[in-house]
């Protein structure tokens, strides 16, 4: 993620705008790498699958998250054909409803639950629980105790407490955990401070460097019982962060965890069957993104751990991946209606044009958590307007509720026109709120021409149902 400051305003002469805008007399195009497959313009209505955004804005109103089946399918089994022989899991909390966690079902990948409410919406769609995984840095009792009575097949340890807990619920359920060790790595990714996960100072995890990671997985050993039942150690697990597109992260990461994991073969004498490396992996937010495919992501990642493995002779372990982002991040567009455009005088005589929609930070908040950038595009209509470079703004009480912070659009957006926002299909959902009452928005699926509702809207009857006052 890059925390751009833009200095380019409508109005400073000869100012084209900071460098991942696209080229003004450019702006009614859409930039391929971050829409979704199936998406495209006709006659500058952007439409996807068949459907135009005007028909979905009428049917199923604004602002709408709207994703690309066909595409989310398409990377799912993309990660799943590159990383073949390794498991894959679908992280979850990037966006998960019923419907996503049966996709991932049919396609063949795994899923990755991080809260009991994760774990109660897989279950609901039926996914089969030997193909999930529970992550969580304070799982409580009750959450264990439902993934063990619903067979989860890997629960990935966070703290003592935890493995506290899972040896006083086998006991009395009598159900096995198999577990992971999710260790740090003393690795500084790079990404916003934020969403790295691997540095030392933060709360997930146990450290290699200060021998947490291994006395968490001897306390496990020692809790493995010869007859089955209790603990069952499946290996070690690391993610070191979120939105990343350098492989040296990773690389440093593997390399300190097979360390551990050769060390865990020589000291307590088992062999770990299984490593999770997580997930991780960068998409395109503006044209400065450049992400990897998943065949070079498994390249440079299998690269790594076999040449790693070779040198310390040892097997290579079961492998598994974490993506999220991935996956759903560029199936998906907000569809939002312009409500209300305002030029604002700034020092030295330059503007700033703002256009408000209907949605913001409730739908959104990236950009006002991590500083994150998205780019869009007048999506309803053509426009032979001059671009005017704008701020895209939502409709909530706060000045950093900024949706798209520089974007070129025509100068003759108004009230009633679509703004489409590419990107938007990891954790913009999945983070919504209701700040300011505003009920959250729909997520309606587009495949072969038919728009199917996900979920639905939130509606003021839905927040009536919470004030019990
Ligand atoms: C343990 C774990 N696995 C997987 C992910 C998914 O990350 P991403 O969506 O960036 O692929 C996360 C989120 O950062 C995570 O914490
Ligand atoms: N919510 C973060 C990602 C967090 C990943 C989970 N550990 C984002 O929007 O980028």
């Amino acid at each position: 993620m890059r925390a751009h400051e833009a200095g380019a305003l409508h109005g400073q002469a000869g100012d084209r705008g900071p460098a991942w805008l696209r080229r003004p007399d450019d702006v009614d195009a859409l930039v391929p790498q971050l829409w979704a497959r199936n998406v495209s313009k006709v006659d500058g209505v952007v439409t996807v699958a068949g459907e135009s955004v005007t028909d979905l804005a009428e049917e199923f109103g604004t602002p709408l998250y709207v994703l690309d089946e066909d595409d989310f399918r398409t990377r799912a089994r993309a990660f799943r054909d590159a990383f073949e022989g390794c498991e894959v899991y679908y992280a979850g909390k990037s966006f998960l409803c019923v419907a996503t966690a049966r996709w991932v079902e049919e396609e063949g990948l795994s899923l990755d639950v991080c809260t009991g409410g994760e774990l109660a919406v897989a279950l609901r769609a039926g996914f089969p629980p030997e193909r999930l995984a529970l992550h969580g840095n304070n799982k409580s009792v009750a959450e264990l105790r439902r993934a063990l009575e619903a067979g989860v097949g890997r629960i990935i340890v966070d703290s003592l407490e935890e493995i506290d807990r899972l040896v006083a619920l086998t006991a009395e359920t009598g159900r096995e955990a198999a577990v992971m060790v999710r260790v740090t790595a003393g690795v500084e990714a790079h990404t916003h401070e934020y969403i790295s996960t691997s540095h030392e100072d933060q709360k997930f995890g146990f450290s290699i460097a200060d021998g947490a990671a291994f006395d968490a997985v001897s306390r496990i050993v020692a809790a493995q019982r010869p007859d089955g039942g209790g603990l069952r150690f499946l290996g070690l697990h690391s993610h070191i962060g979120s939105q990343i597109f350098v492989a040296d992260g990773f690389e440093v990461a593997a390399r300190r965890v097979l360390r551990l994991h050769a060390r865990i073969i020589e000291e307590l004498g088992v062999v770990p069957p299984e490593m999770d490396l997580g997930g991780g992996f960068g998409i395109a937010y503006t044209t400065q993104d450049d992400p990897r495919s998943p065949a070079e992501l498994a390249d440079s990642l299998l690269g790594i751990v076999h040449a790693e493995c070779r040198a310390l002779d040892v097997a290579v372990p079961h492998l598994s991946i974490e993506p999220g982002r991935a996956i759903v991040g560029p199936t998906t567009f907000t569809l939002y209606e312009v409500g209300t455009v305002k030029s604002v005088g700034l020092d030295g005589g330059a503007s700033r044009r703002y256009v408000a929609v209907d949605g913001g930070m409730s739908d959104n908040v990236r950009p006002a958590l991590y500083s994150a950038d998205y780019s869009c595009t007048l999506a309803s209509r053509r426009s032979e307007a001059p671009a005017v470079l704008s701020r895209v703004v939502g409709k909530h009480c706060e000045s950093g509720d900024i949706v798209v912070k520089d974007e070129y659009l025509p100068g003759d957006v108004a009230a009633g026109d679509l703004l489409a926002v590419p990107g938007t299909g990891a954790y913009c959902r999945s983070l919504a709120s209701t700040y300011n009452h505003v009920p959250r928005a729909a997520v309606v699926a587009v495949r072969d021409g038919e728009a199917r509702l996900i979920l639905r809207r939130e509606t003021e009857d839905d927040l009536f149902a919470l004030d019990v006052g």
